[in-house]
């Protein structure tokens, strides 16, 4: 079987989630399985420099984004997400074929909370790609209050959403856990 081809996507204003994409590329590559994961993360604005050989190029897609400005993409992303909305216009979906999965970064206390994710998540739908796993929703205001329990839930929680969503030799973890049937020995 062709390995999975993986590539991380980020888009960041001021550094998180581009550490974490960095930091989780790093890591799936050097697990060295027959999964492919590029070692370097790239920004959303250099993936859109081949937008249209992506398909061809990658079986999947993590994109690591946060918001800004009153939910705007981080200026390191905006092409990215202005040929996603281009894409899901399109006739002939451009990332049909490929599978995705979101991690967003922002922060509650902005009405436009976690807009830039939300809205990548649906135009890679819209652009034909698969959603792999559910979208996780890191919030920068839940961390400032939370209590030392809710911190590391949330932290495990982040640790699951990476565990799962990395490129396994069958693909990624299903979106919805799939019926399993056991086969029993004959006889
Ligand atoms: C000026 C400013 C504007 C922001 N706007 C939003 C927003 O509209 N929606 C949101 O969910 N978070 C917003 N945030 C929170 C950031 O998305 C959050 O801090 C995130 O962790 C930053 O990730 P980054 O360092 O990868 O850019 C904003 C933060 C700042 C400082």
């Amino acid at each position: 079987m062709a390995p999975l081809r993986t590539l991380l996507v980020y888009g960041s204003e001021s550094g998180n989630a581009r550490r974490a994409a960095q930091k989780l590329a790093a890591s799936w590559a050097a697990k060295g399985s027959s999964v492919k994961v590029d070692a370097d993360a790239i920004c959303g604005n250099d993936a859109a420099k081949k937008f249209d050989s992506l398909k061809e190029d990658y079986d999947v897609l993590v994109i690591l984004t946060s918001s800004f400005g009153e939910g705007e993409a981080p200026s390191n992303y905006d092409k990215f997400l202005l040929a996603l909305a281009k894409g899901a216009k399109a006739e002939s979906p451009p990332l049909r074929g490929v599978q995705h999965a979101v991690l967003g970064f922002g922060d509650s206390s902005y009405e436009t909370f976690q807009n830039c994710p939300r809205l990548s998540d649906k135009l890679l739908e819209g652009c034909g790609s698969r959603r792999v796993h559910t979208r996780l929703e890191v919030d920068a205001s839940a961390s400032w209050s939370a209590d030392a329990e809710e911190s590391a839930a949330a932290q495990r929680a982040e640790e699951e959403w990476k565990d799962s969503v990395c490129p396994r030799d069958e693909g990624p973890a299903p979106l919805t856990p799939s019926l399993r049937v056991e086969r029993r020995p004959e006889g």
